[in-house]
């Protein structure tokens, strides 16, 4: 049996009189990439959230990697082995890209706060070293050549790349990336899924949120669909493509979107 590398289950999230999760779990094994689907307001954004500490749940149970943990704070769940991108983009804009990759290795690093403040030798050791796995970094996504650039001064596209590099330099264990197609015209969107497939083909295992339905489906080994906070459907992308709550959850919000 393929081992679990995130497993959860009974997870619930109320905001006041609105039910934003009911009873979600997922078991997604080392390797998979794992789409999480909905129609808008499905409750998608909100168990990315729950997962990685930024929002409290009602209940639930969490492993990662066969241990449990509880997802309370970010910084811990980050260290714990879960890293994500946001849906709007979140990176140092007056950094450059290496710098912005070398934030996220410090979640690995042992020099400490001493190390940084009086510039030990071994401080020094490491950050070279933090600097060379940074480039490296870049290089497989694909914007090596921007190292030294600023952030904001990359394309939307290159910034989501970016961000990726910056998830896998903490080394998760899981890769949660929030709608990483978002706003990518169809060129970007070819490369990105190269990049996902690249990603899972050297071993990482990822979770996607995302609202292409053609790269989700062509991606993904298993997906959950969320409709109002509850998992409608659970299994290959051909089988929830079939499925007839599918078919409804998603016309019905087509059908919403086309009266507006
Ligand atoms: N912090 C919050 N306070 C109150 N309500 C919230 C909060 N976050 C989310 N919600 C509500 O919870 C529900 C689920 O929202 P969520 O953002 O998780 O959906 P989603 O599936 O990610 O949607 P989208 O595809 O539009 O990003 C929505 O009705 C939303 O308004």
């Amino acid at each position: 049996m393929t081992e679990s590398v995130l497993k959860v289950a009974g997870v619930s999230k109320r905001f006041g009189g609105l039910q934003a999760l009911s009873e979600v779990g997922l078991d997604i094994k080392k390797g998979q990439v794992y789409g999480l689907i909905g129609p808008n307001g499905a409750g998608k954004t909100t168990f990315f959230n729950v997962i990685t500490g930024l929002y409290t749940p009602d209940s639930g149970s969490f492993e990662l990697g066969g241990q449990p943990y509880r997802p309370q704070a970010v910084h811990q769940v980050a260290k714990t082995g879960i890293a994500r991108t946001f849906q709007n983009i979140r990176l140092f804009a007056d950094m450059t890209a290496l710098e912005n990759v070398m934030v996220g290795r410090h979640v690995r690093t042992h020099s400490g706060l001493f190390g940084a403040v009086f510039r030990t030798p071994g401080f020094k050791a490491e950050e070279a070293a933090i600097a060379a796995r940074a480039q490296e970094l870049l290089d497989y996504v694909g914007i090596g050549r921007y190292a030294r650039f600023k952030a904001r001064t990359l394309s939307y596209g290159d910034q989501r790349r970016l961000e990726i590099a910056r998830a896998l330099a903490t080394d998760p264990k899981l890769i949660a990336l929030d709608e990483p197609a978002a706003g990518m015209n169809a060129t970007e969107k070819v490369v990105l899924r190269e990049l996902i497939d690249r990603i899972r083909n050297d071993g990482r295992t990822i979770l996607l949120i995302e609202h292409d339905v053609k790269l989700v489906m062509g991606l993904c080994d298993r997906v959950t669909v969320l409709d109002y906070g509850k998992q409608i459907a659970e299994g290959t992308p051909a089988d929830v493509q079939r499925n007839e709550k599918v078919i409804e959850a998603y016309l019905g919000a087509h059908a919403a979107h086309a009266a507006h």
